[in-house]
């Protein structure tokens, strides 16, 4: 089912200064910012050879890493993203094993403009997990 991790995703409250951050001290090409409302997130992509880092701030009243960002003010490891070749049927494979996907189960367009899903943390050992058709 998963093929390539896309990219691993780290919520932070100033994503200004973590764009800056990853640009100026850590020398890493650094996208422009993408305000994506449907998700209630600004992403920053931070390009790397092997995948990518997507930098994440809240957007609007009811952000999914609102909460998130209340337990760890200063930010953190956020989800994983799995490439997957065939999301619905990745989908109806993981919820009859009894893993709980997230949202109305039917797949939202991501940052990329591929088909995304999200699982529940509490199902993967505390690692919410995000799965993207490519
Ligand atoms: C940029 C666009 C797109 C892309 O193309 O890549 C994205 O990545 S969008 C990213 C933002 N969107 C999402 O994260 C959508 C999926 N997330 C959710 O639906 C929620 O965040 C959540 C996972 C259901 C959690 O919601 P929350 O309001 O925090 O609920 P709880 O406080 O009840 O949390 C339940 C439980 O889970 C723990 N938790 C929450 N978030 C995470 C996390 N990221 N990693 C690990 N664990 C997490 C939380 O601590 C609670 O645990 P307990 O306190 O032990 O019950
Ligand atoms: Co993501």
């Amino acid at each position: 089912m998963l093929g390539r991790v896309n990219h691993i995703a780290i919520a932070v409250p100033d994503l200004t200064a973590a764009t800056a951050s990853y640009r100026d001290t850590l020398g890493a090409k650094v996208s422009q910012a993408q305000a994506l409302p449907e998700h209630g997130v600004t992403v920053v992509f931070v390009e790397l050879e092997n995948t990518k880092v997507e930098l994440l701030e809240p957007l609007g009243e009811n952000s999914p890493i609102a909460a998130f960002l209340e337990k760890a003010p200063s930010g953190g490891m956020h989800h994983i993203c799995y490439d997957v070749a065939d999301i619905l049927a990745a989908r109806d494979q993981l919820s009859a094993s009894g893993a709980r996907v997230l949202g109305s189960g039917e797949p939202k367009i991501g940052a990329h403009g591929k088909p995304v899903l999200f699982l529940h943390p509490k199902d993967f050992f505390g690692t919410l997990i995000e799965l993207e058709q490519v």
